[in-house]
């Protein structure tokens, strides 16, 4: 960051009646040193300057708000509530202890408190205030009490009062239940353990998840990894079909937002029908409704993506054609998205999410999941859904999870957390859940050193030579690596035909997914490009690799945008390998069992991935993963990031921080998204 002074305020700049824009150019001059500075970005002084271009009497207040706004939503807010910026709370804006004195200059001249914020916008025409002003056109709204106003650019607003009014909607009015029936195949679908006297049995969260997801035309379902969601969305679809008026015109469509989890979520689905349909031996035709499901899509492709534009294929004038989506991954889902889909659900549909609240938010602004999971810990539900529960699974909900006013808030009623993870347990399990719970901050580090099982494995204060050192080679509990892949590209195919090419091709795949370096940061030598350089360099000099060029083989990608016409998405992950004819190279990419590939050279918009962000590993899971934490990690190193790193190991985590007590400032810090979506009205 270059230095920033305190330039002269904009107040105390001369007023010439002759020349009204003089203290609006120097406060644009002051935005436009603070972007120099690195405390905005050039997109949020071009809004400010956008502002005063349609007010040129633009007070002081509204282009300082109208810039830090812009800046908010660059970072994954979807609004700026304007008491806080009033009382410049640092941990909202996040600004350096550097820019202290420039802040302090700048807001000496500014409103004192949220109540003359809001007077001060609101002199603007260019400014909204929803419930006060008609409605114009005008780019700015602030929504909200007054005594908690909030400001917004447009776009959110709408789509934030859309996801609103549509949850709003979904979750006003149960949808009627043949309870008797529901609990015959509750109680076929969820046996109690062998045994065990029904009163001594704990809840059977996932029982109650599914009887609370036939009543709705919406549904949250959240729970952190192994806890059986996908498990638990299997059974809800066999009882969907079980008491369907016409089952065999049930039409399900299964989606995520990347192609991988999607993939993911098809195969869980596919795997737990089938282990159901053992069970419940010709009680169900389960093979029929797997046929029926379409393929697991991305949420793009199942919407209906157009090139060069925002705007799906389906939307509330042109719907989509189901009965039931169930969404994986969900909190990985942006607010643009989830207005995007909820808006081209029709109207009798059920939604079904799926997600872990506790994971990192999605890299665009909004925290959707996080924000409609508010009360899923604490349950809230009403008399009505316990009566309703009792029917339908004879299970008695405990009265800490009902709330004791008549406030129970609607959404709670659709919403359910599962709580006992069935396939993470053992030290990793334990890591996350000491970093999600954060009560002892160095617990985390402590665990990591004093690990005896080899699941786990710490390094704080560097070198980034042991990052490297993993990536080559493993290490002791922990053998997966790069290694692995490299040496079946080596091998090269069994035979010279196309059936062995492609076992190949997936062997390779599958080996490459073993091992993955997830990073904080993208930039610097701790950073994913830094990272991506130093390990492809490694793999070259012990002669696992001959990167030449852009394009080699054994080069993993990630794809960092959509191409519909190519039918890659952003986020998936390939491998770069010979063709089995043409000799050029192709990148081959694996949709749950399904090989495809792309011509390298049509890929325009692609990434190295030896190394990743924890933010696109999100729906990914490795045998071995690496977290590596930079020094200047900035405020992106949370909570969620390290939970949403843990969890993407299956048996060993090794973490690589470059410096000592990296991973405890990060268990302190938990993520502070700022949105409305809860205040609206009705939900
Ligand atoms: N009630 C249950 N009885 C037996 N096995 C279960 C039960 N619930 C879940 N499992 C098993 O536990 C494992 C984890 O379940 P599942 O994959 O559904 O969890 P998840 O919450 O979807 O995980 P992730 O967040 O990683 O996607 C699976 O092997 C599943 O078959």
């Amino acid at each position: 960051m270059s230095p920033i002074h305190a330039s002269p305020s904009p107040a105390a700049a001369p007023h010439a009646a002759t020349a009204p824009s003089a203290p609006t150019d120097a406060l644009l001059a002051t935005l436009d040193a603070w972007t120099d500075a690195g405390l905005l970005r050039q997109l949020d002084s071009a809004f400010a300057r956008f502002i005063a271009s349609l007010d040129p009497a633009a007070p002081p207040a509204l282009l300082v708000g109208a810039a830090v706004l812009a800046r908010m939503e660059g970072r994954g807010h979807s609004c700026l509530p304007l008491a806080p910026l009033a009382a410049t709370d640092q941990d909202l804006l996040a600004w350096p202890m550097e820019a202290q004195a420039a802040i302090a200059a700048l807001w000496q001249n500014l409103p004192a408190d949220s109540a003359a914020w809001l007077a001060a916008l609101q002199q603007s025409p260019v400014v909204r205030r929803i419930g006060h002003d008609p409605e114009l056109g005008q780019p700015l709204l602030v929504d909200g009490p007054d005594t908690a106003p909030r400001l917004y650019l447009r776009r959110y607003w709408q789509y934030e009062r859309s996801v609103a009014a549509a949850v709003a909607a979904r979750c006003a009015q149960p949808e009627p239940v043949d309870e008797a029936r529901a609990r015959t195949w509750l109680d076929r679908l969820f046996p109690a353990a062998p045994g065990t006297p029904a009163h001594e049995a704990a809840v059977d969260w996932q029982k109650l998840a599914c009887a609370i997801a036939l009543r709705g035309r919406l549904s949250i379902l959240t729970g952190g990894p192994g806890t059986g969601k996908t498990y638990t969305a299997a059974r809800l679809l066999a009882l969907m079909l079980a008491t369907h008026p016409a089952p065999e015109r049930l039409r399900i469509a299964l989606a995520a937002p990347t192609g991988k989890a999607a993939a993911r979520l098809r195969q869980a689905i596919d795997g737990s029908l089938q282990a159901l349909q053992r069970s419940l031996g010709g009680h169900l035709d389960l093979a029929a409704l797997t046929r029926r499901i379409g393929a697991a899509r991305t949420l793009h492709a199942l919407l209906g993506a157009r090139p060069d534009t925002r705007r799906f294929r389906h939307h509330a004038g042109n719907p989509l054609d189901v009965d039931v989506v169930i969404v994986d991954e969900a909190s990985m889902v942006h607010l643009e998205m989830m207005a995007a889909l909820l808006e081209a659900l029709p109207h009798g549909a059920r939604l079904v999410l799926l997600g872990d609240k506790d994971q990192l938010a999605s890299v665009e602004a909004g925290a959707v999941l996080g924000d409609l999971c508010r009360d899923a810990s604490d349950g809230r539900y009403d008399a009505e859904t316990a009566r309703y529960l009792l029917a339908t699974t004879g299970e008695a909900l405990p009265t800490r999870y009902l709330e004791p006013t008549d406030k129970a808030p609607a959404l709670a009623q659709h919403t359910v957390m599962l709580r006992e993870s069935r396939r993470f347990e053992g030290p990793i399990g334990a890591l996350a859940h000491a970093v999600n719970a954060a009560r002892d901050p160095a617990l985390p580090a402590r665990l990591l050193r004093e690990d005896a099982s080899g699941a786990l494995h710490g390094v704080e204060g560097g070198p980034v030579a042991a990052v490297i050192a993993l990536a080559l080679g493993g290490r002791r509990g922990a053998p997966a690596c790069y290694r692995d892949y490299l040496e079946l590209l080596a091998r090269g195919p069994a035979g010279k035909d196309a059936e062995a090419h492609a076992a190949w091709a997936t062997a390779i795949l599958h080996a490459f997914d073993r091992f993955r370096v997830l990073c904080a940061v993208r930039e610097g030598d701790w950073g994913m490009a830094g990272l991506n350089r130093a390990i492809e360099h490694a793999l070259a000099r012990a002669r696992l690799l001959s990167p030449r060029g852009t394009w080699y083989a054994g080069r993993p990608v990630m794809v960092t945008r959509n191409d519909p016409a190519l039918g890659v998405f952003n986020g998936d992950i390939g491998i770069t390998l010979p063709a089995l004819e043409s000799g050029g190279l192709r990148v081959h990419f694996l949709d749950g069992e399904a090989l495809r590939s792309v011509a390298a050279s049509r890929l325009a918009h692609v990434e190295t991935a030896f190394a990743m962000t924890v933010h696109k590993s999100q729906g990914s899971e490795f045998e071995h993963t690496v977290l590596v934490l930079a020094a200047q990690s900035g405020n992106v190193l949370v909570r969620e990031l390290i939970y949403t790193a843990i969890t993407r190991a299956r048996k060993a985590f090794s973490l690589v921080a470059e410096r000592e007590g990296l991973l405890e400032h990060g268990v302190l810090q938990a993520t502070r998204r700022e949105s409305g979506l809860l205040d609206f009205q009705g939900t």
